[in-house]
């Protein structure tokens, strides 16, 4: 079961366009949206929480298409992210009494916990918050109405060590209950790498792939070796291929063909997800210079 079907969504902006990407979030599971700045992830969020169209496919949330009768669906969505959607000028205090009312399972007591937990001064007016405060408020809202559907763009940007630590245990104490899903969309790549089950990966408005995270890791290596063992067809192996003078670091998509290509004249290590973002990233920069 899904809880989000994006199905062949475009999205043009000056020179930026989203390409025909699919994918979906199952529901009961953590699916983290991966890309390197720019790549799409905030566009593709914006349109499921209906700030913005697709120009072309479409979106469901729920089984639910977006562009039908979608209007109740955002009450069992809790969407976190750095944009600030709140009145500056009101207190915490004053801004709660105005969301509340817009939830039917609005619950006091637990928000009440979440402040008291994130430490956030119930006094203090919004625009005197640092940009972790507000992130931290944005969540306490998230989490106070029984959303089904956490959708979190870049929750962990603006936050400390410390608390980015306690905001992973708090989004895995989150599924617990397997009626709960979460997007989380992230350019640190290590906190998705504790937390996400399935991967989402968008560079440069197109989809790189969809899968689980334990397969990605165990399908791609990270081949290092000597340069004379890059020849032109060697080198077509590669997802991209940093060189130094003395040797080379690629990133391969095929743990098989790796060790058949090179058995033990090269090292094959497992690579971590910041080094499949990077290479990758790097191989499609190439591509569009080229
Ligand atoms: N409202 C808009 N008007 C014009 N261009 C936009 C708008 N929103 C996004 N863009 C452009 O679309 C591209 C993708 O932006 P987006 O915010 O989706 O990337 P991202 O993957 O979330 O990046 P980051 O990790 O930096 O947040 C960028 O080139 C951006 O400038």
């Amino acid at each position: 079961m899904n809880a989000v079907k994006v199905e062949e969504v475009s999205k043009s902006y000056g020179g930026f366009r989203l390409d025909g990407v699919s994918f979906a979030v199952r529901k009961g599971f953590i699916t983290g949206l991966i890309g390197p700045n720019g790549s799409g992830k905030s566009t593709l969020i914006r349109m499921m929480m209906q700030m913005s169209r697709p120009d072309g496919g479409q979106i469901e949330l729920f089984g639910q298409r977006l562009d039908r009768d979608a209007a109740q669906l955002r009450e069992r969505i809790g969407y976190v992210s750095d944009e600030n959607y709140f009145y500056e000028h009101l207190t915490l205090k004053k801004m709660t009494k105005i969301i509340a009312p817009f939830y039917k399972n609005w619950d006091s007591e637990l928000f009440g916990n979440y402040l008291h937990r994130f430490e956030l001064p119930e006094n203090k007016k919004i625009k005197e918050l640092s940009k972790g405060m507000k992130m931290k408020f944005s969540l306490a809202v998230a989490l106070s109405h029984a959303a089904e559907l956490l959708v979190m763009d870049e929750p962990t940007s603006g936050l400390d060590p410390v608390f980015r630590r306690e905001l992973l245990d708090l989004l895995t104490e989150q599924m617990q209950d397997e009626e709960r899903t979460i997007l989380f969309s992230s350019h640190i790549t290590s906190d998705l790498d504790r937390i996400a089950d399935y991967l989402v990966f968008v560079n440069r408005g197109k989809l790189v792939f969809e899968e689980s995270k334990d397969e990605v890791l165990e399908r791609h290596v990270l081949v290092k070796g000597g340069t004379e063992l890059l020849d032109a067809d060697v080198r077509t192996l590669f997802l991209g291929l940093r060189e130094t003078g003395v040797g080379f670091e690629g990133l391969m998509s095929d743990r098989e063909r790796a060790e058949r290509t090179f058995g033990n004249m090269a090292l094959i290590e497992r690579p971590t997800l910041e080094e499949i973002v990077y290479f990758t990233a790097k191989r499609e920069g190439v591509r569009v210079h080229a």
